[in-house]
């Protein structure tokens, strides 16, 4: 798309710090910019430590959603997935009870720090509750590693996935023949931080793709991704970025435009957010109601960062509108 000028973006540019409840992915505050154009809000929050190169994906796609809005949508509920961080096994019914009627669970697995152990009793007090429960190592472990630690999550009971388990794409390729299908690869980053998307599943290293919208530069790059995954056999999940409500409901519209959708998406996690920049999507048993977000003065004006917060994420805004006009 054209992009439009820096000034309209910056105009009425937001920077927020949303506390978290519990630590997830080693952060405990979630720092997003909103901004607005003619078809609504958007965010854009690429993680800190991303460069510029990388973080200009995510300005893409929220440009894209607050000029263009979101694709067409198929349907209108998506089922999502219940998120439990690498909490002790005695949290997880403090955690479940934000993700009432969620059929599946997605359990944070391999956190430094942590034993296999404690894997397995987090992961058995989530199938006492919710019995479709997939994993995900965030590329912690190598292939023995994941040998293992997958042969002890199962002696207890299925996996519906174990999400990237190994770093590399020749590692998944490698574990997922030495697994024999004894449960199925999910690739996240290596799609998600990839130059090339369909790389991984090319290489034999993944059964199913999670796709992130921003990371993968919004909502119409997502659809594409996933019609070729799909004439290749390969199924989607559509996940947050640990957004607020305004990248939630870009994902749930995402989500909603795909031709196929089977599983659970993993857009619940404003439930890991102690506040929002807006009022909730509507939670229809176990899943969101698509819709758009509306965001709320007062909220903006409560979660206000610090002015040196704010200074750097418009600096780094314009970086990677630079990053963005340059490639156009
Ligand atoms: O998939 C989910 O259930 C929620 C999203 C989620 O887990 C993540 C969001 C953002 C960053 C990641 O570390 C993490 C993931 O790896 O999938
Ligand atoms: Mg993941």
């Amino acid at each position: 798309m054209k992009l439009p000028p820096l000034s309209a973006i910056l105009a009425d540019a937001h920077v927020v710090s949303i506390p978290l409840r519990v630590r997830f992915r080693g952060i405990t505050t979630r720092e997003a910019t909103l901004f607005r154009g003619p078809a609504g809000w958007a965010e854009f929050a690429p993680f800190p430590e991303y460069e510029d190169a990388e973080a200009s994906a995510w300005l893409a796609s929220a440009v894209e959603a607050a000029w263009n809005g979101p694709p067409p949508a198929r349907r209108d509920v998506i089922a999502v997935n219940a998120t439990v961080p690498a909490v002790s096994a005695a949290r997880v019914p403090d955690i479940l009870a934000r993700f009432a009627g969620a059929r599946t669970a997605k359990v944070k697995v391999a956190e430094k720090g942590q034993s296999l152990a404690e894997d397995v009793a987090r992961v058995n007090a989530v199938r006492e509750q919710i019995p479709n429960v997939r994993v995900d190592a965030n590329g912690a472990w190598t292939v023995s590693d994941a040998l293992r630690a997958l042969d002890a999550l199962l002696q207890h009971g299925p996996l519906e996935y174990v999400e990237q388990p190994c770093h590399t794409v020749e590692e998944l390729a490698e574990l997922r023949q030495r697994l024999d299908g004894a449960v199925r690869v999910a690739a996240d980053e290596s799609i998600r931080r990839a130059d090339d998307p369909f790389r991984v599943v090319e290489a034999g290293g993944a059964d199913v793709a999670v796709l992130k919208v921003a990371p993968l530069g919004g909502a119409r790059r997502v659809v594409t991704i996933a019609e070729r995954l799909g004439e290749a056999g390969i199924p989607v999940v559509v996940s947050s970025a640990l957004d607020t409500v305004v990248g939630i409901s870009l994902g749930a519209a995402t989500a909603a435009a795909l031709p196929v959708l089977e599983l659970a998406c993993g857009l619940g996690t404003t439930q890991l957010l102690a506040d929002d920049v807006g009022p909730p999507m509507e939670w229809a048993e176990g899943g969101l109601r698509i819709g758009s977000a509306t965001v709320d003065e007062l909220a903006l004006r409560r979660l206000a960062a610090s002015e040196e917060c704010t200074k750097w994420w418009r600096e780094r805004l314009t970086r990677c509108y630079t990053v963005l006009a340059t490639q156009a």
